[in-house]
């Protein structure tokens, strides 16, 4: 099958608005859990005095190839002494050419990385020694690195040495330590924990916990055909949690992708995940830039510039909890003008016409009928006095085509795909009542998610009492009730009732709700 993961890049705020694609290495060994497996790093002459070698320690036979290389070559020769720095590098970063900072950045400002080049924390001598590449992305690269205090791997994020990065990267860590400290103490609403941040070289370093596969990565090792039911509503329901917690703190994450969630190692058996990359985040009511959020998980109102809240999260939620059951993404515009024709179609409807009137892109992909718009079959004869530029329109005006991508699968309606896509093999008529019931449940929750008004759009809250999350049974559309503000601590909230369950929701973290 065609790969469909390119243009998958957030936009990202100038003057960093990503260019190339975010590289994902292999690194399936990468899962926590495997140092555990491997023998210690200590308790080994080799290993002792070469950190070099410590990775040969995890392959067996390479192990007892070179195991105690270093003493039988001392034993030869009296005069041999081993010295790390005489090593050949293995470069990590690409490219390696050393441009500025002193030869230890290459031209993108990236620092060069190679196995075994040490991080330090000046402050408390910490220690983070570079193993392998896990991503390289706009703000910078992403290296699995061996903590040698706690003896763990971490995932250390080397930001670019660029001001305009340092100062996107500086709210990263403000906004994840308020996450992380303020509102999710205990560390159980599945975002990421950041554990250490230091300057090095002119760059600022963030230490991760160290996770697994991310989950665009496990949507290809399933041949992009999608995951089972219950996997879809265990992630999408810890997504929600994590989404529940950043609107409690006034978080928009802005960059919601099936690449920014990752997996973690398994508790108990059982699957995980949790939310990374705040590295474009952003206060609600405090947002400066209008070109954010990855294409194909564009909400509406930024794609039409209009002024956005929390909502655009819960968008691209929706776009992910689609793709995670299809196993494609939902709307893969090659352009934003393909995106929201796809959405149109898709999801049937448009933005509301207060919202077209305000925002302040309407005029590139809609055209003004003056008065209400007759006829507008295409949008099940919803009256509104805007309607979608077609192609040939675009076409006369910007002296060229608009870029449309490839249809992946059948053109029609999202109820339609869910229940026809054919990786699923269902077919309404014939599917078992209780996977039928799944399938509507599913359907139902994605209206509500991919609403293209935002103030109609369900919030976090509201999402995760759907019965698609709470498995309760499915016995019509869902009416979400009414949210109080969030009561933005993040604990302590009293819940006035619990309605149609929410059990699995965190202690503390449920806020007034109340049914219309
Ligand atoms: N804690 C972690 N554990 C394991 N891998 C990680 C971790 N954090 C990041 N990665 C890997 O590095 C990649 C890039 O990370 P991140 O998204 O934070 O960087 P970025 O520069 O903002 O990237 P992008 O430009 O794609 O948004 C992730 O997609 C993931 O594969």
């Amino acid at each position: 099958m065609e790969e469909t993961g390119r243009e998958r890049k957030a936009a990202g705020p100038p003057p960093w608005a990503p260019t190339k694609s975010t590289v994902f290495r292999s690194y399936a060994a990468a899962v926590v859990g495997d140092r555990a497996e491997a023998p210690s790093a200590r308790g080994n002459g080799v290993a002792a005095r070469s950190s070099n070698l410590r990775a040969v320690r995890k392959r067996p036979i390479v192990a007892r190839l070179t195991r105690d290389i270093v003493q039988t070559f001392e034993k030869c020769n009296p005069e041999f002494n081993y010295v790390d720095s005489l090593n050949p590098k293995h470069f990590l970063t690409t490219p390696a050419v050393p441009v500025h900072n002193d030869g230890l950045d290459n031209a993108n400002s990236d620092l060069i990385l190679y196995v075994n080049l040490e991080l330090v924390n000046k402050k408390s001598d910490r220690r983070y020694i570079v193993e392998e590449m896990l991503g390289q992305g706009t703000f910078g690269q992403v290296a699995k690195c061996w903590d040698a205090e706690t003896n763990s791997y971490v995932a250390v994020k080397v930001i670019k040495n660029q001001p305009a990065f340092y100062q996107q990267a500086i709210m990263e860590v403000s906004l994840l330590s308020m996450l992380n400290d303020k509102f999710d103490p205990d560390d159980q609403h599945h975002i990421v924990r950041m554990l250490d941040f230091f300057p090095w070289k002119n760059h600022l370093c963030i230490t991760f916990e160290m996770l697994g596969h991310n989950l665009y990565e496990l949507l290809k090792k399933n041949n992009l055909r999608g995951l089972q039911l219950q996997f879809v509503r265990t992630f999408s329901r810890q997504i929600l949690d994590a989404l529940i917690v950043m609107k409690g703190a006034g978080i928009i994450h802005c960059d919601l992708k099936p690449e920014n969630i990752l997996i973690t190692p398994k508790v108990n058996s059982a699957a995980g995940v949790k939310v990374i990359d705040f590295g474009s985040a952003c206060m609600e009511g405090k947002t400066i830039y209008s070109y954010i959020q990855s294409r194909y998980y564009r909400s509406p109102e930024v794609l039409l510039g209009y002024p956005y809240t929390t909502a655009i999260d819960m968008w691209s939620f929706g776009c992910i909890v689609a793709e995670l059951y299809i196993g494609l993404p939902l709307f893969p515009g090659a352009s934003e003008y393909d995106v929201l024709s796809r959405m149109i179609e898709m999801v049937g409807g448009q933005p509301p016409d207060d919202l077209l009137r305000e925002a302040k892109n309407t005029r590139k992909f809609f055209k003004h009928a003056g008065s209400i718009y007759p006829g507008n079959e295409a949008h099940d004869g919803l009256r509104s006095s805007y309607r979608i530029l077609t192609e040939d329109e675009v076409e006369a005006r910007d002296s060229k085509k608009p870029k449309i991508g490839k249809w992946y699968f059948p053109r029609g309606r999202l109820d339609r795909l869910i229940f026809s896509y054919p990786w699923k093999n269902l077919n309404e008529g014939n599917l078992p009542e209780a996977e039928k019931e799944d399938c509507l449940a599913l359907v139902d929750f994605l209206r509500g998610l991919v609403e293209f008004d935002p103030n109609k759009r369900w919030s976090p809250l509201q999402a995760s009492y759907h019965p698609f999350i709470t498995g309760e049974a499915f016995t019509g559309p869902y009416e979400p009730f009414r949210e109080t503000p969030v009561i933005p601590v993040g604990r302590a909230a009293t819940v006035d009732h619990n309605p149609g369950g929410g059990h699995w929701l965190a202690a503390g973290l449920s806020p007034q709700v109340w049914k219309h």
